[in-house]
């Protein structure tokens, strides 16, 4: 039987402070480097190959699989796989691959059994709600043939255009108020991009994914905060980003949270402003102290982000002062607008499930647990340009994160088909209600329980 709210309050409470469990999810061990160092996706990775008891290869389910020899021919890029040698790949497996066939191409790499349980709570059964959604949306893919995917291309390419003619015309224009509107546009155009780039580095490598390093942050990092950890441990405490905003944000609900953290929705605009520049330097200082970081970790796109000054400087030929004051407030107050962005999209609402709310079912189906960590905003996902700059589309493309944003509307009927027969607890908003949600989770201290 469901414990009463008051005795859940008090054992999530007890867990929490003990940090030997998640709270949530008290069968799994307290995530080893979650809480120390730089909280990046580095420590991060080795953290999880500290858990995952995938023996120094990749894990799929409770086996053991070594890809070494697929790396290079994986079809989705090798960085994917290079990445998470060591760790528990499941999760990744299931949700970025919807033909059948991959599985077929798994076995020929079998090594072993795992000799521990899984590091997760999430669950695959084949005749549970995400495996039943993925069955139904391969069969739909391949009957609805229209590839609305160009339009993303163009938005995307519309914004990175818009950005060097904006960031141009600020460096150019002489005139105080004229600098203001061109700075303003260019920041909100580098934000918007900076969305937009997130429907690519999902997918396979392309060159739109590399559009996203003109922020200063970097995509492959993304690749692990977002893609590898986010998305797949949405609200857990894997989940790297609400880990990697602690302790100054806190969205987990605590009872010990301390006021500066409950009030983090107005502290957030403090910080948020510099998040692409201290992205960037945490991976160049990193160089010099990680052994093996400028050979595992740093790459040529690492430089990307000096590409939007030069621009500036080439074309206007502007002294450097200028283009630096003018690039450095087009960056920040882009980091600003994407992290606001972010923070208000879909999972900081108390009607979301995070870390330290009751679980309906401590081994739920990653799907069911996809839907019941987010709120979908109806007003954002009417329109084709704010789904693509807005992070629309939300669950659906949880679920489904290799499918292009402009594809995602079409699989709605069936999406909420699929969701009233197995009872996923789906639910809409709208963009206002998300902000008001995000300013209550920031200061919520109480846990949830199944039944409110
Ligand atoms: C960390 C784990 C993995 C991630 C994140 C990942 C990611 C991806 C991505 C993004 C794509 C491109 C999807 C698209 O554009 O539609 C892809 C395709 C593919 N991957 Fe993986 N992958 C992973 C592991 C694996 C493994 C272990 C195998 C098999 C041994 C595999 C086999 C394939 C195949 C065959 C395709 C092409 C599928 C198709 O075209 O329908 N992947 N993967």
């Amino acid at each position: 039987m469901a414990p009463s709210e008051t005795s859940w309050d008090r054992i999530a409470h007890t867990r929490a402070t003990q940090k030997k469990t998640h709270v949530s999810f008290p069968q799994l061990k307290y995530p080893s480097l979650r809480d120390s160092g730089l909280r990046d996706p580095v420590q991060w990775l080795s953290g999880k190959a500290l858990d995952d008891g995938a023996e120094g290869l990749w894990r799929v389910h409770d086996k053991l699989y070594d890809l070494t020899s697929f790396v290079e021919k994986h079809p989705g890029g090798e960085e994917w796989l290079e990445l998470t040698k060591g760790t528990d790949i499941t999760e990744a497996f299931e949700s970025h691959h919807l033909n059948p066939i991959v599985e077929k191409i798994l076995c020929k790499y079998y090594v072993r059994e795992a000799k521990t349980p899984r590091n997760s709570p999430f669950t695959f059964k084949e005749d549970g709600f995400y495996k039943t959604l993925k069955k139904e949306v391969y069969q739909e893919l391949k009957k609805n043939q229209k590839d609305d995917s160009k339009k993303t291309n163009l938005i995307t390419d519309g914004l990175f255009i818009s950005l060097l003619c904006s960031s141009a015309f600020a460096c150019w224009s002489q005139n105080y108020w004229l600098i203001q509107f061109w700075y303003t546009v260019s920041s909100i155009c580098l934000a918007l991009l900076i969305v937009a780039c997130h429907n690519f580095i999902h997918r396979k490598t392309n060159w739109r994914m590399f559009l996203f390093n003109m922020s200063m942050w970097s995509y492959r990092d993304f690749r692990v905060s977002h893609v590898l950890s986010h998305h797949l441990y949405t609200n857990t405490l894997m989940d790297l980003e609400i880990s990697a905003l602690e302790p100054i944000l806190l969205f987990n609900p605590r009872k010990d949270k301390p006021l500066y953290a409950r009030l983090g929705f107005i502290t957030e605009f403090c910080f948020f402003p510099f998040i692409f520049i201290i992205s960037f330097a945490k991976r160049f200082f990193s160089i010099f102290f990680r052994e093996g970081f400028l050979k595992n970790h740093y790459r040529w796109h690492d430089l990307l982000g000096f590409l939007l000054p030069l621009w500036m400087w080439l074309v206007t030929g502007s002294p450097f002062t200028k283009i630096l004051v003018t690039w450095l407030w087009i960056v920040c107050t882009g980091s600003l607008l994407f992290y606001l962005i972010g923070v208000n999209a879909a999972h900081h609402h108390p009607d979301a499930i995070k870390d330290g709310d009751q679980p309906r079912d401590e081994t739920p189906d990653w799907g069911a647990h996809q839907v019941e960590a987010l709120l979908d905003r109806k007003d954002i996902n009417g329109n084709l340009f704010t789904v693509v700059t807005l992070f629309g589309e939300h669950a659906l493309h949880h679920l489904f994160p290799t499918l292009d944003h402009a594809v995602l509307k079409n699989l709605h009927p069936l999406f909420i088909e699929v969701c009233e027969k197995y009872k996923a607890n789906y639910r809409t908003s709208t963009q206002f209600q998300m902000v008001i949600g995000q300013i209550k989770e920031t200061m919520r201290t109480h846990f949830k329980t199944i039944d409110n």
